[in-house]
C-alpha cells in the first residue's frame, strides 16, 4: 500500500496523519499540543523546541497506529509540511534558535508597519510584494526584533517560518516554501521571488533568508538520525509544502477558480483561488491577501478573522468552565456541550452581539490594536446567548471577508468548510446564513496536513498533479444550505455589527499596554 504523511503545525497543536495514496482515507493519526505564550498584552510567542517535541511525538504515534492498520514506514512515498503561517524563528550560525518564535498572532509590531510603508512607500509596497505591511506579517516582526534586541538580531543569520523550522529539523535544509514566503512581506509574490527592492529599501541583509522553494516538489529527505527518533525511513522525501491556509485549500480540493475555502481554526479565514495575482484595490489598502497558493502558478485572495475558534475557546476556558471541568473526566467535547446551548437561542441572540477583536483584526479594519466585546446585554440574556453571539460575530467577520473578496470579481460557486469550527454542526449552519451561501463539507477532515500530504504524493510522483491529487482524493460529504427565513434577522444583526467599530473605533482601539 502506497501512503503520505501530512503534518499540520498549528497554532494549538500538530497533527501527523498517513493515508492512503490510492483514496485519501485516513489510515492514522495524532495531536500533540503546545503552550502559547503572551509574554505581555498583544504578544504570542511559541517555543520552536515544544514543536520540535511535539512533531516526533506525532510522527511517532501515528506511524505505530499505522503499522498496526498494516501501514509500515517503508510505505509512506513522501511527507509534506503545513503550518501556521508568518511566525520569525531566528537561527544564528550554528542552526540554533536565537528567542522563542513571534507568532501570527502577535500585534506588538505596529510602529515598524508604520516605518515599513514610510521607507518602501505605500504603493510600492503593492507593486514589490503585493500586501501592505501588517504586524500579523514576518517582516514588521523581524525588524522589531532588530529595534527591540539589537543584541539578538546581531547573531541571527537565517530566518525560517514555523513549518520550515520542521523541516530543518526532519531533513537538514534551510528553506523556505512559496506559499508560506508570502507572508513575509519580503516576497514579491507576482514572481515568486525575494524582493530585493524592499530589502534593500529596510536595509535588511538577503542573506538572512533562504532560498524559496515550491510547494509541490521535495526540498529534502529525512536524515538517518530523525529516522531513528520517529521511525521514519531515512531517506523518504519531504515535499515543500505549504503555507496552513494553502494546504487546507488544497486538502478541500480549492485548486481551480470559482472554489471558496472558510476555515475556522483559531483564526478564521475566507479564501478564494486566483489563477492571477490580483489585488485587492477597492480601498486605500487592500483589506484582503493575495498570496502564492501551494497550486504552481496560482494565488489566492485571502480575508482573515484574527479571533475565530479563539473566541469561543476563550468563551470555554473563561466563562464556560462547568464544561471544561467535565471534560476531563466524562470525556465530553465541551466544544459541543456550548453549541448545544446556543442552539436553543434565536438568530441574533436577541439583540445581543459580540465583536471578536480578542487580538486585533485584519479583513476589514486592518487594526493591531482593536480590542473585542459584548454589546447590547440585557438583563434576559443568559450564558447560552453569549456563546450563540459568539459564534454569529465571527460569522460576522467572516462575512466581511466573504463581501471584501466577491467585490474583486472572482467566481465564487462553491464555499467549502473546513477547521475546528467546521466541526460544529450549528456553527456552519450560522456561517451558511449569515454569507447567504451554501457551505459544503469535504471528506477532508485533517484539512491542512491532508494538503501537505497530497503535496507530497505530487513531489513522490504518486500524482501528476496537485489538480489531479484533489481530483483523485477529495469528495463533498456533506451540505449545509441556508436558510432563507433567517436573512432578515441576521441582516438587521449585521448591520449593527457593521455600524460599530467606527462608532467604538475612538474608545476600542488603543495601543498595547
Ligand atoms: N466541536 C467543536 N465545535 C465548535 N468549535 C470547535 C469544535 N472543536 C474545535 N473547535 C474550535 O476550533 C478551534 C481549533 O481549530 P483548529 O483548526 O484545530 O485550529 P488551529 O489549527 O488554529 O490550532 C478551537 O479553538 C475551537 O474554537
Ligand atoms: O495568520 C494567518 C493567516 O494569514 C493565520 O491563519 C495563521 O496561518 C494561523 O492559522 P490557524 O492556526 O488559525 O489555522
Amino acid at each position: 500500500m502506497q501512503t503520505l504523511l501530512g503534518i499540520d503545525l498549528g497554532t494549538t497543536g500538530v497533527k501527523a496523519a498517513l493515508f492512503a495514496a490510492e483514496d485519501g482515507r485516513v489510515i492514522a493519526d495524532a495531536f500533540f499540543e503546545y503552550p502559547l505564550f503572551h509574554p505581555h498584552p498583544g504578544w504570542a510567542e511559541q517555543n520552536p523546541a515544544d514543536w520540535w517535541e511535539a512533531t516526533v511525538a506525532a510522527i511517532r504515534l501515528c506511524l505505530q497506529q499505522g503499522t498496526k492498520q498494516g501501514a509500515t514506514a517503508e510505505d509512506v512515498r513522501g511527507l509534506g509540511i503545513s503550518g501556521q503561517m508568518h511566525g520569525v524563528v531566528l537561527l544564528d550560525a550554528n542552526q540554533q534558535v536565537l528567542r522563542p518564535c513571534i507568532i501570527w498572532a502577535d500585534q506588538r509590531s505596529d510602529e515598524q508597519c508604520r516605518w515599513i510603508t514610510e521607507k518602501v512607500g505605500a504603493s510600492k509596497l503593492i507593486e514589490y510584494v503585493s500586501n501592505p505591511a501588517l504586524t500579523g506579517f514576518s517582516a514588521p516582526k523581524l525588524l522589531w526584533v532588530r529595534d527591540n534586541e539589537p543584541e539578538i538580531f546581531a547573531r541571527a543569520q537565517t530566518m525560517l517560518l514555523p513549518k520550515d523550522y520542521i523541516r530543518y529539523r526532519l531533513t537538514g535544509v534551510l528553506a523556505m516554501e512559496i506559499s508560506d514566503a508570502a507572508g513575509t512581506c519580503l516576497l514579491d509574490v507576482k514572481h515568486g521571488s525575494w524582493s530585493q527592492e524592499v530589502l534593500a529599501a529596510l536595509e535588511l541583509d538577503p542573506g538572512l533568508l533562504p532560498p524559496v522553494v515550491p510547494a509541490d516538489a521535495a526540498s529534502g529527505s529525512i536524515t538517518q538520525e530523525v529516522a531513528t527518533l520517529t521511525g521514519l525511513h531515512a531517506g523518504t522525501p519531504v515535499a515543500g509544502g505549504g503555507a496552513d491556509n494553502a494546504c487546507g485549500a488544497v486538502g478541500n480540493g480549492v485548486v481551480e477558480p470559482g472554489l471558496v475555502l472558510v476555515s475556522v481554526g483559531t483564526s478564521g479565514i475566507v479564501l478564494a483561488h486566483a489563477d492571477s495575482p490580483q489585488v485587492d484595490t477597492s480601498g486605500p489598502v487592500p483589506r484582503v491577501h493575495t498570496f502564492n497558493h501551494a497550486v504552481p502558478h496560482a494565488w489566492y485572495l485571502m480575508g482573515v478573522t484574527q479571533g475565530a475558534g479563539l473566541s469561543l475557546r476563550w468563551l470555554r476556558d473563561n466563562i464556560g468552565l462547568p464544561e471544561r471541568a467535565l471534560e476531563r473526566w466524562t470525556g465530553i467535547d465541551s466544544y459541543e456541550t456550548l453549541s448545544k446551548e446556543a442552539e436553543g437561542v434565536p438568530a441574533g441572540s436577541e439583540g445581543l452581539i459580540f465583536l471578536p477583536y480578542l487580538q486585533g483584526e485584519r479583513t476589514p479594519h486592518l487594526d493591531a490594536y482593536a480590542r473585542g466585546g459584548w454589546i447590547g446585554l440585557t438583563a434576559s440574556h443568559d450564558r447560552r446567548h453569549l456563546v450563540r453571539s459568539v459564534l454569529e460575530g465571527v460569522a460576522f467577520s467572516l462575512k466581511d471577508c466573504y463581501g471584501i473578496i466577491r467585490e474583486q470579481g472572482l467566481q465564487l460557486n462553491q464555499v467549502r468548510a473546513t477547521g475546528g469550527g467546521a466541526r460544529s454542526p450549528l456553527w456552519r449552519q450560522i456561517i451558511a446564513d449569515v454569507l447567504e451561501v451554501e457551505l459544503v463539507v469535504t471528506n477532508s477532515a485533517e484539512g491542512p496536513a491532508f494538503g501537505a500530504a497530497l503535496l507530497a504524493g505530487v513531489a513522490g510522483g504518486v500524482y501528476n498533479s496537485v489538480q489531479e491529487a484533489c481530483a483523485q482524493t477529495v469528495r463533498v460529504t456533506q451540505r449545509t444550505e441556508p436558510n432563507s427565513q433567517l436573512a432578515p434577522a441576521y441582516q438587521q444583526a449585521y448591520a449593527v455589527y457593521q455600524a460599530l467599530y467606527p462608532a467604538l473605533k475612538p474608545i476600542i482601539s488603543r495601543p498595547l499596554s
